[in-house]
């Protein structure tokens, strides 16, 4: 069936729809119900695995021929290349919607960038192809365990080796424009209900489907049209609190007070009656003075379990020319230099998203972190403890 508006502005390339989302998330499971039922459309796959063996492909070519195997690295940089020669040799003569199954460590933005001709190698797939839809698989049964301080589950394995697998959930939840909150037999509606509410506030725009054994019809995911690089880029949660967009945020320009979001939260009570989407609650911290790096960095590495997510700039003593960046998923904390600032430009900016904070208890924390008017600035150690990796 085709896309119900018709090809967005006349345009009659062939629709991608990319399917991400964290190892054994259910991906596989939504490209093959999908095949199944594809409608009167012919989809071809692309498979991506990071191991040697593409296990996906052995089990989608069940369901079509048209499956094309990358693998043995990761599509969102080293086989980048291999994408786009792939997309360029396929005859899309012979298909009407392509689904791309990004591995379970790939990255959604250098992926996107990629599709859409952003980094100005050839083949250019915008030639042949439109990105369509992002589509996030989300292991409602892993995110729950993420996040949580006591099993702390997904932080303990190692993506790639390098990248904590809580970093490539919580990316793939904010670059997308459908969420999939999949395997949700597997855990208590109550869970469920924190799980969603927590998604929500990490990534406030995509529409988000519930489902079990990823079922969803497939012209949910194939042609829809919803696919926009800027929107999906601005639609994480923090990005739109650091911008004070609707969120409920007050930001009257006072750069000494932490801030979130009573409206919609009701406050700070947390009585017997009160939803979990009422518990999930942002908070804005900024100051104009440096932290102190040992502070700081004793702070972050006291993981809070309450905390799903930071994200920002920080200013930290002895690091004077760089914007920190700061990026905590669950207990994966990342913080090193983004780009040069000027001086009048150093603040640290911070979102901070997470169940039941205490936004009092969290800002004296920090503030108890940052250098004091009597304290000598510290020079930068050259065995410091940033950046964090
Ligand atoms: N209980 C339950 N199991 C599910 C559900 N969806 C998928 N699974 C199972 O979860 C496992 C992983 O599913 P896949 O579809 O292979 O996940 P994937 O995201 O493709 O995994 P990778 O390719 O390893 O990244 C399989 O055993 C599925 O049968 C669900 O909704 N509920």
């Amino acid at each position: 069936m085709p896309h119900p508006e018709g090809n967005p502005m006349g345009d009659d390339r062939t629709p991608i729809t990319v399917v991400t989302g964290c190892l054994g998330a259910g991906k596989t499971t939504l490209i093959n119900h999908v095949l199944r039922d594809p409608g009167d459309r012919r989809v071809a796959v692309v498979v991506n695995d990071v191991g040697e063996m593409n296990v996906d492909t052995e089990l989608i070519q069940g369901e079509t021929d048209d499956v094309i195997d990358l693998s043995n690295g990761c599509i969102c940089c080293q086989l980048q290349d291999d994408l786009r020669s792939t997309l360029s040799r396929l005859d899309d003569r012979e298909f009407d919607s392509l689904l791309i199954e990004a591995s379970g460590v790939s990255e959604p933005i250098p992926l996107a960038r990629t599709l859409l001709g952003m980094d100005d190698e050839t083949p250019d797939p915008t030639e042949k192809y439109r990105l369509d839809t992002v589509v996030s698989v989300v292991d409602t049964v892993g995110f729950d365990n993420a996040f949580d301080a006591e099993t702390g589950q997904l932080s303990d394995q190692a993506a790639d080796g390098q990248r904590p697998l809580t970093d490539v959930l919580v990316e793939t939840v904010e670059f997308c424009d459908l969420l999939l909150l999949n395997k949700c037999d597997a855990v208590s509606d109550e869970s469920l209900d924190e799980v969603a509410a927590l998604v929500r506030e990490l990534q406030p725009n995509a529409d988000m489907i519930r489902t079990t054994y990823s079922e969803v019809p497939a012209d949910v995911i194939l042609d829809t049209g919803r696919f926009d690089f800027d929107d999906a880029r601005q639609s994480p949660g923090w990005k739109r609190a650091l911008a004070g967009g609707d969120d409920g945020h007050d930001r009257e320009g006072d750069h000494t007070h932490a801030d979130h979001d009573h409206d919609d939260h009701g406050g700070h009570a947390h009585d017997a009656g009160e939803s979990v989407a009422d518990r999930i609650e942002t908070v804005v911290y900024e100051r104009e003075r440096p932290f102190h790096p040992e502070r700081l960095n004793a702070w972050l590495d006291d993981w809070d379990g309450n905390l799903a997510r930071t994200k920002g700039i920080c200013w930290i003593a002895g690091w004077d020319d760089n914007a920190m960046g700061l990026n905590q998923a669950g207990p994966s904390v990342r913080c090193g230099p983004l780009g040069e600032w000027s001086p009048d430009e150093r603040e640290t900016r911070l979102v901070l998203i997470g169940t039941d904070i205490d936004e009092a208890g969290v800002t004296a924390e920090l503030d108890r972190c940052l250098v004091e008017d009597e304290e000598r600035e510290p020079a930068l150690a050259e065995n410091g403890p940033f950046p964090r990796r």
